[in-house]
């Protein structure tokens, strides 16, 4: 609200030059009202709620850099002779694009530097999202109302994936243009509509001369766009639902205990940027990645050795190099079943992350908000999920490095193949019963420390010779945190004749939900957290240590 106009302080002179600028922008724009709405909000701390920040961080330095890399890339398939000064390269024929990322390399100031950092920072900003994303989904963030933001999290992923992808293949060196070859590959091996997707994005036979000018308007402008979109949505949500926390003592469903956006937060926010900034920058001085001069222009009829996608695109390369090469012919069509399937298996993957927060809410038919953060050994059942999603995509990821595993390592490439075979349907099994396992032995582990105390390391001899360990109790803060948790009951079908004894018809999604809700909640799946009663009589001290 602006209140300048008829303000006594008029009389006193004029207003500093800063509150005149506020007072000027507050008439046309109403900061006040929002900066005093918002700039208390409270933050809660916890280090895994950076990770959110490297993300953002990471995608402006890939915004900067991009910018820079623009001024200078020419996204033109059209042959030149190369007469820059990288000298091995002198003469030779290739793409604009590759010469001019050549000269980006070698002849632009500074130029380097900047396309290392923005290809860093995109892998750094893919392992961030990743990472942030493991840390919603493994505390339950994800649940009532922050679905529609999991989803928007889930949809910058896949966007971010595709964005990285299309990047990659800019320079049109042998690796990128190995990439896309691949991704060509993959779209003629779907029925009946695959060569015409093909000749319509590669505007005829591949790879033509159309690919890196219609890949640079997607890299640069139309996916970054709607990911700056969905961003702004994003951290427009996680204000508007405000951040969760983990349980401790104060901190309810309804409050949020943290430090004040302004100035505290903000600070740490700026410093944290630079801190981002700084270790991408030193990074990619140390570290070469992508030395397109070393690689060579592309050229359809070879391949480099070694050829990688970037990690985030490892595990959809897993799938088709440990995919048994089988073809159907029929009526004179061949359906290579060893490229589809993969492709049809690459966006199941995805897709269950995104459906995972509701398949949780049916499955528990928990219909309430829920501002404070799970420990992930509490939801023992939606953790094993997790590592099990966990072990296939990393055994995926193995599989989509197995030249690499068996130079490193001096293994047989066929032993590592069959290995991600069968991991990829034996590991997540194993996985989901160890996980669960181990969250049920931290919940006993709990237990044991709220009734008998913390193990001091102290060993007491008693004096009827008994040795014994001293337990030292634990405060009230640790108390609270370790029983804050809830434990729900499994939902159950009901009894399935009513009080006339006439028969109720129970669907078959109902007795799946049961079962479900049963391997969430069931005996099976946590350990009763200590009543006050049984904390009552232990400490009491009748007959313990
Ligand atoms: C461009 C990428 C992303 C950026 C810049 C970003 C940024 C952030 C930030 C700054 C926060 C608050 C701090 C924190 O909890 O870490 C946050 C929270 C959140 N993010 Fe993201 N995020 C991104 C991607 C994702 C992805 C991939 C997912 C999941 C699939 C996701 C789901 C969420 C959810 C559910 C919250 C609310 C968490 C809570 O309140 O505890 N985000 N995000
Ligand atoms: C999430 C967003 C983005 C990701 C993940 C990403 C990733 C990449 C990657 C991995 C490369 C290959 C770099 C290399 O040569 O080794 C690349 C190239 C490039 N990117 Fe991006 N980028 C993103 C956004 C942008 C934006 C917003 C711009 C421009 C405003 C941009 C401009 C460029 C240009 C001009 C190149 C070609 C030059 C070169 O390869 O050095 N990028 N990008």
């Amino acid at each position: 609200m602006s209140t300048a106009a008829n303000e006594p302080s008029r009389s006193r002179g004029k207003a500093p030059a800063g509150e005149r600028v506020a007072d000027w922008a507050d008439g046309r724009l109403g900061i006040y009202s929002l900066a005093k709405a918002n700039m208390r909000k409270i933050f809660p701390d916890h280090w895994s709620f950076m990770l959110g920040e490297v993300c953002l961080y990471s995608f402006i330095i890939i915004i900067l850099t991009g910018v820079y890399l623009t001024l200078f890339f020419h996204p033109s398939m059209a042959e030149v002779e190369y007469h820059g000064s990288y000298v091995p390269l002198q003469g030779q024929m290739m793409s604009e694009a590759y010469a001019s990322t050549l000269d980006i390399s070698f002849d632009v100031r500074g130029g380097l530097l900047i396309r290392q950092i923005h290809h860093w920072a995109a892998l750094i900003f893919l392992a961030g999202m990743f990472v942030h994303m493991m840390r919603v989904f493994f505390t339950g963030a994800f649940r009532k109302p922050r679905e529609v933001n999991w989803l928007f999290g889930f949809l910058l992923l896949v966007l971010g994936m595709f964005t990285g992808f299309t990047g990659y293949s800019l320079p049109d060196d042998l690796l990128s243009g190995t990439g896309i070859r691949f991704m060509e590959g993959a779209i003629l091996s779907v029925p009946i509509v695959g060569t015409y997707i093909s000749f319509f994005l590669f505007g005829g036979e591949f790879p033509g001369h159309d690919f890196v000018s219609r890949f640079y308007s997607i890299h640069i402008l139309l996916l970054p766009g709607i990911m700056l979109g969905l961003l702004v949505g994003h951290l427009i949500l996680v204000f508007y639902h405000k951040h969760t926390q983990f349980a401790g003592p104060g901190k309810t469903n309804k409050n949020v205990v943290g430090m004040p956006l302004l100035p505290v937060y903000t600070a740490k926010a700026g410093g944290f940027f630079f801190l981002v900034f700084g270790v991408i920058s030193v990074v990619s001085a140390i570290a070469t990645i992508n030395p397109i001069w070393a690689i060579g222009p592309y050229r359809p009829d070879q391949v480099s050795t070694g050829a990688q996608p970037d990690w985030y695109m490892g595990f959809s390369e897993g799938l088709i190099r440990v995919m048994p090469g089988w073809e159907i012919n029929a009526w004179g069509h061949t359906l290579v079943l060893g490229v589809f399937v993969p492709l049809l298996i690459f966006p199941l993957v995805l897709a269950a992350i995104a459906v995972y927060p509701f398949i949780e809410s049916w499955v528990t038919g928990d219909k309430r908000e829920h501002h404070i953060l799970d420990r992930p050994r509490n939801a023992p059942t939606r953790t094993a999920f997790g590592v099990a999603w966990l072990t296939v995509y990393f055994v995926l990821l193995i599989g989509g490095g197995n030249d690499l595993w068996a130079t490193h390592f001096h293994l047989s490439i066929n032993a590592i193949t069959w290995f991600v075979r069968i991991a990829f349907f034996v590991g997540p099994v194993v996985a989901f019963i160890a996980t669960k396992r181990i969250c049920l032995g931290l919940q006993r582990r709990d237990k044991d420390k709220v009734l008998h105390g913390r193990e001091s390391g102290i060993i007491k001899r008693l004096p009827h010779g008994e040795f014994i360990e001293v337990h030292e109790p634990l405060s009230q803060e640790q108390l609270h945190t370790l029983t804050a948790h809830e434990q729900y009951q499994p939902a159950e079908i009901g009894p399935t004749v009513d009080e006339n004894g006439v028969e109720r018809k129970v669907s078959g999604t109902q007795k799946l939900r049961a079962k479900l809700s049963e391997s969430y909640y069931g005996e099976e799946s946590q350990i009763p957290k200590p009543t006050v009663e049984e904390y009552k009589e232990i400490t009491s001290g009748h007959g313990h240590h």
